[in-house]
């Protein structure tokens, strides 16, 4: 598992390490590892242009000592620095004994930085790390619009413009190749991946404990470990039963989608309850259909909403997997009937519960929370609501009451067609029937569904039915 951590956390651990080692020496470090990072993807290093953009914090401090290494390869490099009077003093030093080149942008070297950076092989973003405060100010976002997207972006420790804690940036930023952040994780790289590029995490000798993280991501090994396959000795129950209620006349494939995705997960056994039982039984010959939940026989999870419609059959349907003892994922339609009737939702406080909403439906049911933070709004609907919830998108969010968020970095835009989220609740469905928390089941689920996503760019695999075939492929190693 890896852990992302707050801006406060990642501070409150470098700061020991401060006191134990300087913070001369730790920057030195940085720097090693930012310097790394550039010449392993140039060729030639030598003769390169590189260019830093610095600010007047240790940000910045990073950038100079990273420049003389970059002058010790034999590179050409140009400091740019934003706020002169204020560069950091140590960093300075280092670079203008390796000779760099030194331009104020406040004196006449102003002039010359829009045409330095236009020729430039590399821009390393020095400007602010975890010391920002706000959008960037104009006198630095001047600049970050004028980096070359031809040119290799290597932002030291976040983006520029980049908010560390939630991903996301309300003015311009430094768009980066890759980010090498320092000590830990931070949320927002994991967030907003686009800004951040590859993310490489620096160690200077600290790092925040794994049990403060508040945000984790699920890896391939710990995915796997999670899903035994059957033993000797298993029978067809112990694998855990899910129950699916899903589709309607208006939407028959949502029943086979769903369906598909939990059977394709487990082996063992799956239910269906709904009115497409004749033609899930054509395309799945394994599960128990029939169309009423109260008469399904033992479900150890239930999934409700894709394609269930909203009329009054569908809401007699939620409402009694709603009052069963299993854990119950609703996901779509079954989310429409929930933000109508709040009294069914409440129902479920503190039960073992996942609700599946992608941003429209999550905001009709959380009308009040603030999608433009994304983490915080999911964090806080589970709050509310207290129960798990996964909110999708290109980054699948998954928060429990508890305030622990797991982000999901596996999937492909290829994932973007209708009824690959029905696939999903499916998938979900048939882990928390094995016996998963609701939010490892709804976080493994999405981690085995992106992947699959991944595959499906691949193969150019068109169609969320293509899935099935692509979730349980095994991880090479
Ligand atoms: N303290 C240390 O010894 C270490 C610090 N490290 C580096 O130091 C960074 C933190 O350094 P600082 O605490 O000095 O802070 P930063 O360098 O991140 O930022 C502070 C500077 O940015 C300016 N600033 C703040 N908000 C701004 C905005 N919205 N627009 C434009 N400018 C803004 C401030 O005026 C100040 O000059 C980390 O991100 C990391 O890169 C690492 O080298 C590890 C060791
Ligand atoms: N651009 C994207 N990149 C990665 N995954 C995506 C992207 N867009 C959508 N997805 C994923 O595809 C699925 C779509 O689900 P959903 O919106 O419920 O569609 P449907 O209702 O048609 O099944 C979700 O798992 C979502 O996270
Ligand atoms: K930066």
């Amino acid at each position: 598992m890896l852990h992302a951590w707050t801006v406060e956390q990642i501070r409150a651990a470098e700061s020991a390490a401060l006191a134990r080692t300087g913070d001369q020496e730790l920057m030195r470090r940085a720097a090693g590892h930012v310097a790394w990072a550039v010449c392993d993807r140039l060729d030639p290093v030598t003769g390169a242009e590189a260019v830093l953009l610095v600010g007047a914090g240790n940000n910045g401090g990073d950038a100079l000592h990273a420049g003389a290494l970059l002058r010790r390869r034999g590179m050409a490099v140009t400091a740019v620095l934003l706020d002169p009077g204020r560069a950091h003093a140590g960093g300075l030093a280092a670079f203008r004994a390796r000779r760099g080149r030194v331009l104020a942008v406040d004196g006449a070297g102003g002039g010359a930085v829009a045409g330095v950076l236009e020729r430039a092989d590399v821009v390393v973003d020095g400007i602010v790390g975890i010391g920002a405060r706000g959008p960037l100010r104009p006198d630095a976002a001047r600049w970050v619009d004028l980096v070359p997207a031809a040119a290799l972006r290597v932002a030291v420790d976040v983006p520029s413009g980049l908010d560390p804690d939630t991903g996301t940036h309300a003015g311009p930023v430094f768009t980066a190749d890759v980010t090498v952040t320092v000590g830990g994780l931070k949320p927002g790289l994991l967030l907003a991946d686009d800004v951040a590029g590859t993310v490489l995490v620096a160690d200077v000798g600290f790092a925040p404990k794994p049990a403060d993280a508040r945000v984790e991501v699920l890896t391939d090994l710990d995915v796997e470990a999670l899903l035994p396959d059957p033993r000797t000795g298993s029978d067809k129950y112990t694998g855990g039963v899910p129950g699916i209620v899903a589709g309607s006349a208006q939407y028959p494939g949502a029943a086979l989608l769903c369906v598909g995705g939990a059977v394709r997960v487990r082996p063992g056994m799956v239910r269906y309850a709904g009115p497409q039982a004749a033609a899930v039984v054509a395309r799945w010959p394994e599960v128990v259909a029939g169309d009423d939940p109260s008469r399904a026989g033992q479900v150890q999870a239930w999934v409700a909403g894709p394609g269930m419609g909203t009329d009054e059959a569908a809401l007699d349907r939620l409402r009694t997997v709603v009052d069963a003892d299993a854990p119950v994922l609703v996901d779509a339609d079954g989310l429409t009937l929930l933000a109508r009737h709040p009294e069914l939702l409440a129902a479920r406080r503190d039960r073992p519960t996942v609700l599946t909403p992608h941003e429209r439906e999550f905001a009709r049911i959380f009308p009040d929370l603030d999608l433009a933070d994304r983490l915080g709004a999911v964090r806080r609907a589970a709050a509310l609501a207290g129960v798990t919830v996964l909110l999708k998108g290109h980054r699948t969010l998954v928060a429990e009451p508890g305030g622990t968020v797991t982000v999901n970095t596996t999937g492909s835009g290829w994932l973007a067609t209708a009824g690959s989220g029905d696939v999903l609740s499916g998938v979900i469905g048939s882990l928390l029937a094995a016996g998963l928390s609701p939010a490892t089941a709804a976080a493994a689920g999405a981690h085995l569904h992106g992947r699959a996503g991944e595959r499906a760019a691949a193969l150019r695999a068109a169609g969320a039915h293509q899935l099935w075939d692509l979730l349980r492929v095994p991880v090479q190693r």
